[in-house]
């Protein structure tokens, strides 16, 4: 049996399912089973025995046989089931258009799909988050909605009027992305009005639409960056939601990074104050794979790939000459994830320099100490840093500096990887009389402007037919992306939420310390008390300025020394 909770003496904002009322009539909720219209003045009652979703101000009721879902249409949605299990859905158009038309899915009649036993996803699948758990837990945690196909659709093929953006920077796999958007609706759902916005979202402001249809995409797989171009900044909420309204536009597909999620669900919030039906589907773009919960972003295998060609220049470079250091620069702003892999598959590698772990060059287990006794024993050595890494190590050795950003408000990074070498260069002959051939290799834009490899193109397939599916059927305010290997509805906030980073604690970095042998710079807090000590003495003995050699470390330093 249905059952609901009553939240007390509350306007409702919007149409209530089954109410004769036209939209926006509000009522006022008198009991759990009543409601009584205020919106025309006919002094009309309102069974809310019959309905099945109401609205309370922010939030959504809606009585399902199994329970109740409670939807605060600015945060997901939660469901809780037996054995402690928890399913946050995604929102759906009906949460404030409660009575909209439902059509069947043409799937059914696609003869591609004909053969498949079963077209459509239960409604009721959903996939759990963490799938290694104890036996008292089973069942427990949290679940998403299963992606794919429903028997129900909220969508007229002949009345959908889609378009695409793409934003934030570049990653492998976008053109297929787009592609399989444009084909997928065309062929599976009869969808005839597609369009792409150009430049990123200030297109929709400032730019035409470019028309797009299968013959258009039907290339474009084949070819780096994205057809409908790109940029940062320039998300004016109100302006895009004009355009899209203007345009008659009501399917969105964003295809971005963090910051375009974030401007994605700006825009599916404003959709709602609106009452538009608008669904804001995202798919998630970074090829530093640092969007949470999903299992990995489109583009990163092919990055790491490309990043193999210019390890491998590292590589035949460094052992070509006496004292041979080859440093390759690769991208990952905050997260470490091409570094480590590139790092893991080359096995060419003998350290790998990430933003989560702060190393220090000075002292025993110092970064300068390594390269001595690499090139002591091999000969030469291959070093792969991540752009994101040795921040503030660089700052402190600089003195102090402007911190910028680019246009989305994205921290503009030192660069480390010339910085090393300079250090390098300088301390060899130095320290140890005896010079470095060092070759630096920064292929940072070359390994995401290229096309995406096969297994990319296959994943960024599943990826806009997941959209699409999950678009026609109505959901909204979601990203899609594989949890456990199985495609999900994510609610755009939870994605957003935190950004993912290597988890330096888990075996995978274990098995990149162990291939490559390096530091773990786990002294690195030890060195920095140090340093402090040092810094604190010296204050008192005298007011002599930091020794130089010390600048390896920096007080300023985010991680606190007792963490
Ligand atoms: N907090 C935010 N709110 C709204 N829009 C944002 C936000 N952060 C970024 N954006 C917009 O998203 C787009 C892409 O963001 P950016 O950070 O450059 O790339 P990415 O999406 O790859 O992280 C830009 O147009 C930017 O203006
Ligand atoms: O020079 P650009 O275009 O700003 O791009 C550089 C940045 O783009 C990235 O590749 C990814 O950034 P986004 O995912 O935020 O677009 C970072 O690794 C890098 O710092
Ligand atoms: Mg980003």
């Amino acid at each position: 049996m249905a059952t609901y909770q009553f939240l007390g003496t509350v306007a409702l904002g919007s149409h209530v399912h089954g109410h004769g009322h036209a939209q926006n009539s509000v009522f006022l909720a008198s009991s759990p089973l009543r409601a009584d219209c205020l919106g025309c003045g006919c002094g009309g009652r309102l069974s809310l025995k019959d309905a099945t979703k109401f609205r309370f101000g922010n939030r959504v009721i809606e009585k399902r046989d199994r329970g109740m879902v409670v939807a605060d249409l600015q945060n997901p949605k939660t469901v809780k089931g037996g054995c402690g299990s928890v399913f946050e859905d995604v929102p759906h158009l009906t949460d404030w258009l409660p009575d909209l038309p439902i059509f069947g899915n043409p799937l059914k009649f696609n003869p591609a799909y004909s053969a498949v036993k079963q077209y459509f996803v239960d409604d009721d699948d959903v996939v759990a988050k963490d799938i290694v758990v104890t036996m008292e837990n089973a069942g427990a945690g949290l679940h998403f909605r299963r992606a794919g196909p429903r028997d129900k659709i909220y969508f007229r093929s002949e009345e959908v009027k889609a378009c695409i953006v793409t934003c934030g920077g570049l990653c492998p796999g976008l053109n297929t992305v787009i592609r399989e958007i444009v084909s997928g609706l065309w062929y599976q759902y009869g969808v005839r009005e597609i369009y792409g916005i150009d430049g990123g979202y200030r297109g929709f402001y400032a730019r035409n639409t470019i028309a797009l249809n299968p013959k258009v995409v039907s290339d474009i797989h084949k070819k780096g960056g994205t057809i409908l171009g790109t940029s940062r900044g320039g998300h004016d909420t109100m302006r895009i939601v004009d355009s899209i309204e203007n345009r008659g536009i009501n399917q969105v597909y964003i295809i971005g990074g963090d910051g375009t999620h974030k401007g994605a669900k700006a825009i599916h919030e404003e959709i709602i104050k609106r009452g538009l039906k608008v669904v804001v589907a995202g798919i998630p773009k970074t090829i530093d794979n640092d969007i949470d919960i999903i299992d990995k972003s489109f583009g990163f295998d092919t990055a790491v790939e490309e990043a193999q060609r210019a390890i491998n220049a590292a590589h035949v470079e460094a052992e070509s000459t006496h004292n041979g250091v080859g440093v390759v620069k690769l991208m990952g702003r905050y997260s470490g994830y091409i570094a480590m892999y590139a790092t893991l598959a080359s096995r060419d590698v003998d350290c790998c320099l990430i933003p989560e772990v702060p190393f220090f060059l000075e002292g025993e287990d110092g970064l300068y100490e390594f390269v001595y006794r690499r090139l002591r024993d091999n000969g030469h050595m291959v070093l792969v840093v991540a752009e994101g890494s040795g921040q503030e190590l660089i700052a402190e050795s600089l003195g102090p500096l402007d911190k910028l950003s680019d246009a989305s408000g994205n921290r503009l990074l030192l660069d480390v990887g010339l910085w090393l070498c300079q250090k390098l260069k300088e301390h060899f002959p130095k320290v140890y009389n005896d010079p470095i051939t060092l070759k630096y290799i920064d292929p940072t834009y070359m390994i995401r402007a290229v096309p995406s490899i096969a297994s990319d193109n296959v994943y960024c397939t599943l990826l806009a037919h997941s959209a699409i599916h999950g678009a026609m059927a109505g959901f909204c305010g979601f990203t899609v992306g594989p949890v456990n290997n199985r495609h999900c509805y994510i609610p755009i906030s939870r994605a957003v939420e935190k950004q993912r980073h290597v988890n330096t604690s888990d075996r995978m970095w274990a098995r990149l310390l162990s291939s490559t042998h390096q530091p773990n710079f786990l002294r690195y807090k030890t060195v920095l008390k140090e340093k402090r000590d040092h810094q604190l003495k010296n204050a008192k003995v005298d007011d002599v300025k930091l020794d130089q050699n010390l600048s390896g470390l920096t007080a300023s330093h985010s991680l606190p020394i007792d963490s």
